[in-house]
C-alpha cells in the first residue's frame, strides 16, 4: 500500500507528517529499477504545495484514483530543504513514479506552502506548473498542527505542553508559535503570487473535502484538464473512523490512523483570541485569491 494508507483493521507505521518517510539528508536515491514498458519518470506536472495538516495526503490519495495520475509515494522536500535542492533536478526526477505519456505526475510536500524559497525554485523548474493548495479553517489547522506534534513528542518520550501554553505568552497570543505562523495564509500566498498567476493556483477547500470529497476532486480534475474519472463509488463513509475512505481497483482503504485524530479541547477564551487574530489575515487572504471560505 502507498504510505500511510492502510487496509481497515491493520496498523501501520506513520509514514507521513511529523515523522515523514522523507527522502532527505543522506538517504541514498532508490536503486535503479527497470521501468515498466512505455513508462518513464517525469518531473511533476502538478504539485500539492500544502498546507501542512490541510488534508494533503487525502487529496493526493484521492487524486491517485484517477487512471491518468501517477502520484509520488513520499514527501520529497526538494524545494524547501536546501540539502535536497542542492542535489539537483535529476535527483528529484528520479524520485518520481514511473508514468505513461498519458499520465500526469503529482507530488505533495506540505512544507512548500510556508517555505520562503519554494515559490521561486518551483517557478525556475517550470513556470507554467499547476499548483494545488488545500486549506482548512486556519484556527482548526493550528489545533491539528499542535495535535500532530503532541503525538510525535509523546512517542519519542519528549515532554508535552497544553496547547494554551503555546498559544498564549504573557496574556497575549504568541505569534512566534510556528503553528500560528503557518496559518497566516495571506502572508504565504503573497509569496506564491509573486511568482505565479492566480489561475495557476487551485485552492481545494479542505473542510469540504472532509465532508464530501467528490465535488472537490471533480474541480481538481477540471483544473488539471483530466477527463472526469473519479466517481461517487470511489468513496464510502467509515463510521468508525468518522471520515471518508477510498475504494478503487477492488480495494477499500482508509488513511492512516494519524489522519483524523480527535483534537484536544481548547480553552474557549484562548480559541476566541486566536480566531479574532486570524480574522484580519483571512480577509486579506480572501481578497488576494478572489474567493471566500466559511472559516469562523
Ligand atoms: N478522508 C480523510 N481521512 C482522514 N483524514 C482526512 C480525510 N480527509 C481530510 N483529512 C484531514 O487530513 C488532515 C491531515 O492533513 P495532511 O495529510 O495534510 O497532514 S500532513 O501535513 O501531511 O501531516 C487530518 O487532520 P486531523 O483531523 O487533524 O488529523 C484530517 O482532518
Amino acid at each position: 500500500a502507498p504510505p500511510d494508507l492502510v487496509l481497515p483493521g491493520f496498523g501501520a507505521a506513520d509514514l507521513d507528517a511529523g515523522r515523514p518517510l522523507n527522502v532527505s539528508g543522506d538517504a541514498p536515491p532508490p536503486p535503479p529499477s527497470s521501468p515498466p514498458p512505455g513508462t518513464s519518470k517525469r518531473a511533476p506536472h502538478s504539485i500539492i504545495i500544502g498546507v501542512r495538516k490541510g488534508g494533503t495526503r487525502a487529496l493526493l490519495e484521492m487524486l491517485d484514483i484517477h487512471p491518468e495520475v501517477a502520484a509520488a509515494a513520499t514527501e520529497v522536500h526538494f524545494f524547501d530543504w536546501d540539502e535536497n535542492y542542492a542535489k539537483g533536478l535529476e535527483w528529484y526526477r528520479e524520485l518520481m513514479p514511473y508514468s505513461t505519456p498519458r499520465q500526469i505526475t503529482v507530488e505533495k510536500t506540505p512544507g512548500y506552502f510556508t517555505s520562503p524559497l519554494a515559490p521561486e525554485r518551483i517557478a525556475a523548474m517550470n513556470a507554467s506548473i499547476k499548483l494545488l493548495l488545500i486549506l482548512r479553517d486556519p484556527a482548526e489547522r493550528v489545533v491539528s498542527d499542535y495535535t500532530q506534534v503532541y503525538f510525535n513528542r509523546l512517542e519519542s518520550r519528549k515532554p508535552v505542553q497544553a496547547i494554551e501554553n503555546l498559544l498564549v505568552r504573557n496574556g497575549a497570543l504568541n505569534l512566534r508559535y510556528k503553528a500560528i505562523q503557518r496559518s497566516l495564509y495571506d502572508v504565504h500566498v503573497r509569496a506564491w503570487l509573486q511568482h505565479f498567476p492566480l489561475q495557476q493556483l487551485h485552492i481545494v477547500d479542505g473542510d469540504a473535502l472532509i465532508r464530501d470529497p467528490l465535488p472537490e476532486l471533480q474541480e481538481v480534475e477540471r483544473f488539471l484538464n483530466l477527463p472526469p474519472r473519479i466517481v461517487a463509488s470511489n468513496f464510502y463513509f467509515n463510521q468508525t473512523k468518522g471520515f471518508f475512505c477510498l475504494r478503487s481497483g477492488g480495494r477499500e482503504r482508509c488513511l492512516h490512523e494519524s489522519k483524523g485524530r480527535p483534537h484536544a479541547a481548547v480553552n474557549a477564551t484562548v480559541l476566541q483570541q486566536l480566531r479574532s487574530f486570524l480574522q484580519e489575515h483571512n480577509r486579506t487572504f480572501f481578497r488576494l485569491v478572489g474567493r471566500t471560505f466559511d472559516w469562523q
